[in-house]
């Protein structure tokens, strides 16, 4: 049955097949040419870095799908624990995980390990990437047969602004940065271990990539939709933090469902101009990483971000909310990245401004909606003269030549 969803998948003509923005918004730098060592049909070798939340669910996901799944845990308790009880100690604590996942570390695995490897997955919060990654890149030998190189998390790193395209480049290579691929979109994990149907987008430069990516999660209850915007993708991910804890905060305000959705709209509008400006193609904020994250985290208690901003509007302290919360929420550390990026490019992000300074700035949540509602009427919506300066940078540090 599963197999036979992948057959049709790739049956279908390419406009029906993958998300595609090429045509209207042509990106300069496509690879066509698959970069990673050709993947087995069955049974791939994934290890999987980050046994929080969501690299869990997803070594479940795959695990599931027959794959052999090692997941790594900087945590020596959670390593036991997990190989004893296949269960996490300390996220998903109730779930029990399929047999096909063993969990692996304290240490991070040696260059034999990691070179057996069909596909490396990183779950691992953006401000920890680099570390990691710098120390894995050791164990990446032979450059042209690199495992598939597959990226979840959705952030900025601070200090640099770089997005994670940039912080592979700078560690590993430029050609693994144009293999990578992006996986993004409405995903909360405890709805993905019990299996509730949930689509991602899947994003990389390197087409063939994408579609080794897409194959690998592709199932009835996880559907994937390709697509060749991966700064476009990475931009959704973590701007929709952002936009979260402003959702949180007004809803921890005792603001009602028109505020709400104001927030979600212009919020939208917001990211779309930032990514514009940026150099993403603007459709990309449409697909499921944008406004379909978007809905999904402004609107859930169950989105870090959005109660990390529904206790700040509820009074309490952004160092009382972090130490209590458990778990990662990107938005707060990516806030920092997002206003310098808006500052630098002079986009129109006044809710972005606004978080920034509620988080940073000691401003209170009441006065940064106060201050929102008396801003001057302005057109609904203009996209920025200007596409492309922070995206051109970005690529011209990858050597990617234009196809
Ligand atoms: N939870 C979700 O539903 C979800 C969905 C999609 C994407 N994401 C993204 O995935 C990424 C991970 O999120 P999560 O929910 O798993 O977070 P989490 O807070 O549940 O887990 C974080 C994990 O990172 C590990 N970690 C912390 N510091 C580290 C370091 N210095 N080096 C290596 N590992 C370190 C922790 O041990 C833990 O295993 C985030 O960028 C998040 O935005 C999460
Ligand atoms: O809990 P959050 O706010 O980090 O959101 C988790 C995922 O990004 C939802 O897709």
């Amino acid at each position: 049955m599963l197999t036979r969803v992948h057959r049709i998948n790739r049956r279908l003509p390419r406009p029906f097949r993958s998300f595609t923005n090429a045509s209207l918004f042509p990106h300069p730098f496509r690879c066509t040419m698959p970069a990673s060592k050709p993947q087995p049909a069955a049974h791939s070798k994934v290890l999987i870095l980050g046994a929080g939340n969501f690299g869990s669910c997803l070594a479940d996901h795959l695990g599931d799908s027959e794959h052999q799944v090692f997941l790594w845990s900087r945590e020596a308790s959670v390593v036991d624990y997990f190989n004893l009880y296949h269960k996490n100690l300390k996220y998903l604590t109730e779930h029990s995980f399929s047999e096909n996942v063993s969990a692996v570390g304290p240490d991070l695995p040696d260059a034999k390990f990691i070179n057996e490897m069909d596909v490396l997955l990183f779950a691992i919060p953006t401000q920890f990437l680099r570390a990691n990654l710098t120390i894995l890149n050791r164990s990446l030998k032979d450059k042209a047969k690199l495992p598939l190189l597959i990226f979840v998390n959705k952030g900025i790193e601070i200090g640099t602004d770089a997005l994670t395209l940039e912080i592979i480049a700078d560690t590993c290579g430029a050609d693994a940065a144009k293999a990578a691929t992006f996986i993004s979109g409405p995903s909360f994990a405890k709805e993905i271990v019990r299996r509730r149907p949930t689509s991602v987008s899947v994003a990389s430069f390197t087409e063939a990539e994408a579609d080794k990516t897409s194959d690998l999660f592709h199932q009835p209850h996880f559907r994937c939709y390709t697509g060749s915007d991966p700064i476009g993708i990475e931009l959704s991910g973590a701007l929709k933090n952002v936009y979260a804890i402003a959702a949180g905060m007004s809803d921890g305000l005792g603001f009602e469902n028109n505020t709400r959705a104001m927030i979600i709209t212009r919020g939208l509008a917001e990211m779309t101009c930032i990514g514009t400006a940026y150099g993403a193609s603007p459709l990309t904020f449409l697909g499921l990483a944008g406004v379909g994250d978007l809905f999904l985290t402004c609107s859930s208690s169950s989105s870090r971000n959005y109660t990390v901003g529904y206790r700040l509007g509820q009074g309490e302290s952004l160092d009382k909310i972090i130490s209590t919360l458990g778990s990662v929420a990107e938005g707060v550390s990516t806030a920092k990245g997002v206003k310098r990026i808006i500052d630098k490019l002079g986009v129109n992000a006044p809710i972005a401004e606004k978080v920034y300074e509620v988080l940073y700035c000691d401003k209170t949540t009441a006065s940064a909606v106060q201050e929102l509602m008396e801003l001057p009427s302005s057109r609904e919506l203009e996209l920025p003269p200007t596409a492309g300066g922070p995206a051109r940078q970005l690529m011209e540090k990858l050597g990617a030549v234009q196809t």
